[in-house]
């Protein structure tokens, strides 16, 4: 395997910042996918002309998206797998079974890494338990969260992804419950058995959107002690408020200063959900090199966009990146 395996990647260059890509779900729609529908980006790969037909028009559009997100800088870069459950899955769409169900992850993340070539970290993304109710906004996970079997619902999106090589890393992305945290965590190395991230869904308040402090997080974290698994690789934020996320980041630095971070956060675009537009940015008054820089000093080493970011801001974040950089080997 050509690359370095991504924790000791991390370790042995420990000013390297990665710069991710943007938000593919969204990017796929700018560039003409209708996504509306519970599988969200998973879409294209359903219908079976996009694995048949070379030249299917969807699969030179995702094609396209990787190609732009690499153009502008990314390093490492995910599967479009949010939506992407045997839940969601099989209760939307024609497949059925765990084994075609495997085989649909196996030709994604195939797909995947074919378009990213062999050297650049891929991501295996899976979405909250509350992607499936649209409750990752809101962490509104109903009236008994540390009832639900977060494991049943993940285990078919682990087990595949865990056995796949062509994964560097896997993502669980956008956690906005505390008990589905705690769940995630209390899975030892036979569950999660290679590198794993997990970005928490942060209100732009600094708080978990199901109201847990970044305190509470941190204690969290720090009562699993030596237990806690050793691929729990980084920690960090997504899908959060641009102009927000730099306190927030800095703000689980400070309770957690040894943890490595992850950020990307939205464009800061709010979306409206009655007349399904997204509404400008009012607030926008930082620009990616101020943000990324505040991301590094505290502690992040994946950085990137998330939802309706687009390779243009992709290309500040590698520029940012790029410019840190060059600005501590002077310093050094
Ligand atoms: C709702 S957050 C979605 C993140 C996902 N990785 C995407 O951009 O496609
Ligand atoms: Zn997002």
């Amino acid at each position: 395997m050509p690359r370095q395996p991504i924790q000791e990647y991390l370790k042995v260059n420990p000013r390297k910042v990665l710069v991710l890509d943007g938000g593919q779900g969204t990017e796929l729609e700018n560039r003409g996918i209708n996504v509306a529908n519970p599988v969200w980006s998973t879409v294209p790969f359903i219908d079976s002309s996009f694995w048949s037909n070379k030249s299917s028009k969807d699969r030179v559009i995702v094609k396209g998206m990787f190609d732009a997100f690499l153009d502008a800088g990314a390093e490492i870069l995910m599967t479009t797998t949010y939506q992407t459950s045997f839940k969601s899955v099989s209760e939307n769409t024609p497949i059925q079974n765990l084994e075609e169900y495997s085989s649909l992850l196996d030709r994604i993340v195939q797909f995947s890494r074919d378009c990213i070539g062999p050297d650049k970290y891929l991501i295996g993304c899976i979405g909250p338990w509350g992607a499936h109710v649209c409750a990752e906004f809101n962490g509104d996970y109903g009236p008994n969260p540390a009832e639900i079997d977060y494991l049943s619902y993940f285990k078919p999106q682990l087990d595949n992804f865990f056995h796949n090589d062509n994964l560097d890393l896997i993502g669980f992305e956008t956690i906005p419950n505390i008990h589905e945290l705690r769940a995630i965590l209390s899975w030892d190395e036979t569950i999660l058995s290679k590198p794993f991230y997990i970005g928490l869904s942060v209100h732009n308040n600094g708080l978990l959107r199901d109201g847990s402090t970044m305190k509470d997080v941190a204690d969290l974290i720090k009562s699993f002690g030596g237990k806690l698994n050793k691929n729990l690789t980084l920690l960090g934020i997504n899908c959060v408020s641009f102009s927000d996320s730099p306190d927030i980041l800095e703000s689980i630095h400070k309770e957690l200063p040894d943890m490595p971070l992850i950020a990307y956060p939205n464009s800061g675009e709010v979306y409206d959900t009655v007349k399904k537009i997204w509404l400008p940015n009012r607030d926008m008054v930082m620009t990616w090199e101020e943000v990324v820089d505040r991301y590094i000093k505290a502690g992040a080493r994946i950085v990137g966009g998330c939802c309706r970011t687009s390779p243009k801001d992709i290309r500040a974040v590698a520029a940012a990146v790029k410019k840190r950089a060059d600005d501590t080997v002077w310093q050094d």
